[in-house]
């Protein structure tokens, strides 16, 4: 078929020459500057698999943590999960043609799909708090219609409200209505039913410290907090009246610090919280009487979650099989409570949600986390009317932050625990996450759910021998997905351990991998 308009609207939306960039962990990212020509041929593959699949896509503009000069955008497929491996291979085909061979590469899917071009399409677009996503998006627009489809715009939502829009649209309603409203009302209606079943809470219990990272969250936070009657007393700060998203705030700035983000006025043992910059990881933590910082990361909330589910399917008497799933990143103690004490499948996969909501669904119960808050329960179609509520006020298709929390909450009010009770379940190993630059990250190559290095040759044998050093330690590297840093992770017996095991494997890195600039200082 006749394409050749697609060349003049896409100059409109010229690719800048040799940029090459991928489509990572969780679709392109890099300084907004980069991705106007990205959103473009977005938009463009977009219409091309919701004429292919017959169904409604999404497309998510963000950069979700990244800093604030950043962007991206992610394709979401027909039921609200991220789209196929096959299809992420053909964005990077995309967003990576020059400019006068771009025709060529859209009709090389449009054959080897044998995509039906007189199909219509509908796409779902929406995007984050970033200043640059209000242009971004519009040239998303622009390639969905220089290929005739039909456009939805959302404006700003969370990712996983998106998500949520494109599986209810898909499955016409059964899911609930694609409307901000809709969501709130499903969450929050599931939200109110199982806190009937809390006994009565304290003004104090109610309580809850939130930090929006300045982003998407703390505004929806705003919108729904109605919706929730008073049983939840949120108290938001880093709600973007003023600072920079995701700066010193945020789940990922808590997580990786393991500190508390700027900005919030936390008492002692006060329940806190912490979105990312697009809603869809949470992290819990509060400080002790010694002002201590107790971090609650992803592993304790699948810990939480999975204990109470298994502890359903137990009264109900349902032999459901239940398993959770874990990234490379998970702390040791997790995995080991999970398996030895509460008798619970644990599997691993590659870092990225898509990787672990694939394995969770082998499973008739999966709870996945990453250690970094993102996650959800899926799969969960054959439990039983019991389990309808705890159900309804789970975001089944992807990570969600808001989902999370009102579980959570819930969950903590029904068996009358403290944010205390909660982290006393295990005790993490002390852990630290550290990035090194190196000239091209992708000399690294990773195996085993990416626990092990492959390439380049003897940093394996580096971390080997410097893991023997230490008790109970583990480390491991592997290049990130959405910056351009490797990223390395160790822990050991104690802090000041974990901290030096980091470092030496981070020179180890500078030292096999090409690193960037001096080498890594030590921590301390
Ligand atoms: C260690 C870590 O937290 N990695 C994050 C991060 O991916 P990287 O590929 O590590 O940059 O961003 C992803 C998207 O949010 C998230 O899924 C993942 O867990
Ligand atoms: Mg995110």
């Amino acid at each position: 078929m006749d394409l050749t308009w697609i060349k003049s609207y896409s100059k409109l939306h010229p690719k800048p020459e040799g940029l090459a960039l991928q489509y990572g962990t969780a679709g392109f990212r890099t300084h907004a500057k980069h991705l106007d020509h990205i959103m473009f041929r977005m938009g463009l593959l977009a219409t091309l698999r919701s004429k292919k699949t017959k169904s409604t896509i999404g497309v998510m503009v963000t950069a979700s943590h990244n800093p604030e000069e950043d962007n991206g955008v992610k394709l979401i497929d027909p039921m609200g999960e991220m789209v196929t491996a096959v299809w992420e291979g053909y964005a990077t085909q995309l967003a990576n043609a020059e400019q006068d061979s771009l025709l060529k590469e859209l009709k090389d899917v449009i054959e080897k799909e044998d995509i039906d071009m007189s199909e219509p399409a509908s796409i779902y677009i929406g995007k984050d708090t970033r200043p640059s996503g209000a242009s971004l998006s519009r040239a998303v627009l622009d390639g969905v219609s220089s290929l005739g489809g039909k456009t939805h715009d959302y404006g700003l939502v969370t990712t996983p409200q998106l998500h949520y829009m494109v599986c209810c649209c898909n499955t016409h309603g059964c899911y609930g209505s694609p409307t901000v409203e809709g969501y709130y009302q499903k969450l929050s209606q599931a939200f109110l039913q199982l806190s009937q079943n809390a006994s009565n809470c304290t003004d104090d219990q109610k309580r809850l410290l939130v930090d929006g990272a300045n982003g998407i969250g703390a505004l929806k936070m705003t919108e729904m907090e109605p919706f929730l009657c008073s049983k939840l007393h949120m108290v938001l700060s880093n709600d973007s009246s003023s600072g920079k998203l995701n700066h010193m705030c945020g789940a990922d700035y808590v997580k990786v610090q393991q500190n508390a983000p700027q900005g919030m006025n936390m008492g002692v043992g006060e329940r806190c919280c912490s979105f990312d910059g697009d809603a869809d990881r949470i992290v819990y933590y509060y400080t002790d009487s010694k002002g201590c910082f107790h971090l609650l990361d992803g592993d304790k909330i699948a810990t939480l979650i999975s204990t109470y589910l298994k502890e359903l399917l137990t009264q109900a008497g349902l032999n459901l099989q239940i398993a959770v799933v874990q990234t490379a990143y998970a702390n040791g103690s997790s995995t080991r409570y999970l398996e030895d004490v509460m008798k619970v499948a644990v599997c691993c996969t590659k870092t990225g949600v898509k990787h672990l909501h694939h394995a969770a669904q082998e499973y008739d119960i999966g709870v996945y986390f990453e250690a970094n808050g993102h996650g959800t329960v899926s799969s969960l179609k054959r439990a039983v009317r019991l389990l309808e509520s705890t159900i309804n006020l789970i975001n089944q298709t992807v990570g969600d932050a808001i989902s999370d929390m009102l579980v959570i909450e819930a969950v903590l009010a029904i068996r009358g625990m403290s944010v205390q009770d909660w982290d006393a379940i295990y005790t993490d190993l002390p852990n630290r996450q550290l990035k090194v630059t190196v000239s091209d990250r992708r000399v690294i190559d990773t195996t085993d759910a990416e626990r092990r290095a492959v390439t380049p040759e003897g940093l394996q044998d580096a971390i080997d021998s410097l893991v023997k050093k230490y008790k109970t330690a583990r480390s491991f590297v592997r290049p990130s997905g959405t910056e351009d840093v490797v990223r390395v992770y160790a822990e050991a017996d104690t802090q000041e351990n974990a901290d030096r095991l980091a470092h030496e494997v981070s020179l180890a890195v500078h030292r096999l991998a090409g690193g960037v600039g001096d080498e890594p200082k030590p921590l301390h």
